[in-house]
């Protein structure tokens, strides 16, 4: 390893801290500034058709050129939400997608509509201080729209309203042949279920509806310290299941201890206890949860609904802390902690091999979907297997949907989302061989994986997991087999890099 190769490894927060940090800022002001003007001059919401217009001119010419090669979005890797990057882009015919706006909020049908490329980080400070929120919010700022409806997208209102795509109300997507389509579970219901988990290879998606309900200014937020696996499972099963909690979360500290948090919005906070933890100079909010195992109380406090969101965006769940060590020192908080965080796509973009390979090598992230009576018998898997700390717990109520993610028993079943980030702490770890074994006990459990993470699976054991049946029924009608690639060729290791 050469010299500059050792400080980029064992000291990327030098690099990070003087030259990404002040790069994410200026990225932002530019986001920012062109937002405004978007806004202020209301042009390219208003020009949707026109760069619509522009994918189907791609896709036609594509057939016209004898639909030789796949189609994929142009979408850098880069920029996406997950470790890996696609590799197969370079060899697809790659699709300019630039939908990045809001289209329009009509509080009396009760929906938004975006542009796929539009942000969490974007619709939450469009849409809060209007007074209005989508039931699903998935917290990390930099997630789309497109990514959360192609993909998954879970947050801790999910024990209500499901994951992401289960609250979208329609889809507009360009097929194959270039035609628009617009489809609804009413008006073309077989498409309609099996967007959500395709991964961009029914077509592409240039619009979409989702519900929005009134927001509260104020996230009523309580703190319970857990001890003892058992009650662990039992106290996160009795919250998950009772609707009058309008969030559930739980964090994992170690195999006996956890922080179980329920929430409700709310407009009348008790002024005393209101706490903007989104603040550059406060703790990092994993950090700030732990705190609460000190004492056997629980404790209440009213987080406004903005910072609730975006909770885990600062330290980027708890993976800021191997990048930026000293990251949520309180000296370095105050003098810096407003450059927090680092961009993820820059993060991507600037690692060098040997982080890769430090992080292939060494680290875990993966998002494991179970019912949750299956959740005792995993996490005890998951601590023999990577022994990783915190875990993430998050409730999501699965209907009994058509589509490729559904319950076994053909009724609405309670999952949990197990969240597994960081350094596994076992002896030899191996990560095919532990990715193997996990994706085995998923299997097992009637589960399912989040498909941005490593995929080692065969094509036969993920056409186990995943419910190919009306998918391929669709693919065959809207001529997609010669178009786009099956889900697996997108999302398996061999297709990312
Ligand atoms: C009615 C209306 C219509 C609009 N229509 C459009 C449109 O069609 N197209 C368009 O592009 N824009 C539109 N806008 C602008 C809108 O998208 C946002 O105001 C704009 O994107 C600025 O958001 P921001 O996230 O960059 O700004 P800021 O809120 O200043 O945020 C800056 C950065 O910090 C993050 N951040 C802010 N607060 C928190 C927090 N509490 N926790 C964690 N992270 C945080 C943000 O996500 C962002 O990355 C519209 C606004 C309104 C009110
Ligand atoms: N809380 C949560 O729920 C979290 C979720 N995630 C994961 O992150 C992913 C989202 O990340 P993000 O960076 O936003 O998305 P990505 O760019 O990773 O996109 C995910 C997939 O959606 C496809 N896609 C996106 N937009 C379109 C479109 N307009 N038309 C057709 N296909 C499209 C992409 O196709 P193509 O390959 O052709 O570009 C890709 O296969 C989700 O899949 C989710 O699982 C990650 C962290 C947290
Ligand atoms: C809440 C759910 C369902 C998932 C959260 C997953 C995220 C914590 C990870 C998804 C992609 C990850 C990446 C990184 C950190 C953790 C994620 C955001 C890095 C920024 C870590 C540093 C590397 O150099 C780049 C990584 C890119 C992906």
């Amino acid at each position: 390893m050469g010299c500059m190769e050792y400080v980029l490894v064992n000291y990327r927060w030098l690099f990070v801290c003087f030259f990404l940090l002040p790069i994410s800022l200026f990225y932002d002001l530019w986001m920012y500034f062109r937002n405004w003007v978007v806004f202020r001059l209301s042009s390219a919401p208003s020009k949707h058709y026109k760069k619509v217009k522009y994918v189907q001119e791609q896709i036609v010419e594509w057939n016209n050129k004898g639909r030789k090669t796949k189609m994929c979005s142009a979408r850098p890797g880069w920029q996406t939400v997950s470790f890996r990057r696609p590799v197969y882009k370079q060899h697809m015919t790659n699709i300019d997608v630039n939908l990045v706006d809001i289209l329009e909020i009509d509080t009396e049908k009760g929906v938004v509509r975006l542009e796929p490329l539009v942000s969490m980080g974007q619709l939450t400070a469009t849409l809060n201080p209007l007074g209005w929120t989508i039931p699903v919010l998935p917290e990390i700022d930099d997630l789309t729209v497109g990514g959360l409806v192609m993909g998954q997208g879970i947050e801790s209102s999910s024990h209500v309203h499901g994951l992401f795509q289960n609250t979208c109300v329609s889809y507009e997507l360009v097929l194959s042949d270039g035609a628009i389509v617009r489809c609804s579970a009413k008006n073309e219901p077989d498409l309609f279920y099996s967007i959500p988990w395709s991964y961009g290879t029914l077509g592409i998606l240039t619009a979409v509806e989702i519900r929005i309900v009134p927001a509260k200014k104020y996230v009523k937020l309580s703190y319970e310290p857990v001890w003892g696996l058992d009650n662990i499972v039992q106290k996160f099963t009795e919250c998950s299941g009772d609707a009058s909690n309008e969030f559930v979360e739980m964090i994992l500290f170690s195999q006996h201890e956890a922080v179980m948090m329920t929430g409700v919005q709310t407009n009348s906070p008790e002024h005393s206890k209101i706490n903007s933890i989104d603040r550059w100079y406060k703790p990092w909010f994993f950090k700030y949860v732990q705190e609460k195992l000190r004492n056997n109380t629980i404790t209440e406090e009213y987080i406004p609904l903005r910072a609730y969101y975006h909770r885990h965006t600062r330290s980027i769940f708890w993976e800021l802390q191997d990048i930026i060590p000293f990251g949520n020192n309180a000296v370095f908080r105050a003098l810096l902690g407003w450059l927090i965080p680092p961009k993820i796509s820059l993060l991507k973009l600037t690692q060098t091999k040997a982080i890769k390979e430090l992080y292939e090598r060494s680290h875990v992230f993966q998002d494991v979907l179970v019912p949750v009576g299956e959740m005792e018998k995993s996490l005890r898997r998951f601590h023999e297997l990577v022994d990783v700390y915190p875990v993430w717990l998050c409730p999501f109520l699965l209907p009994d949907r058509p589509g490729m993610v559904r319950p076994r028993e053909n009724r609405s079943e309670m999952f949990v989302d197990i969240g597994l980030y960081g350094t596994p702490r076992v002896d030899g770890f191996d990560p095919k061989e532990t990715a193997r074994k996990i994706e085995q006990h998923v299997i097992d459990s009637n589960g399912f994986q989040m498909l941005y993470a490593d995929i080692y699976m065969t094509r036969e054991e993920f056409r186990t997991m995943f419910d190919h049946g009306l998918y391929d029924k669709l693919r065959s009608e809207l001529r997609c087999e010669d178009a786009f690639p099956e889900v697996y060729d997108k999302v398996s290791r061999a297709a990312r890099d």
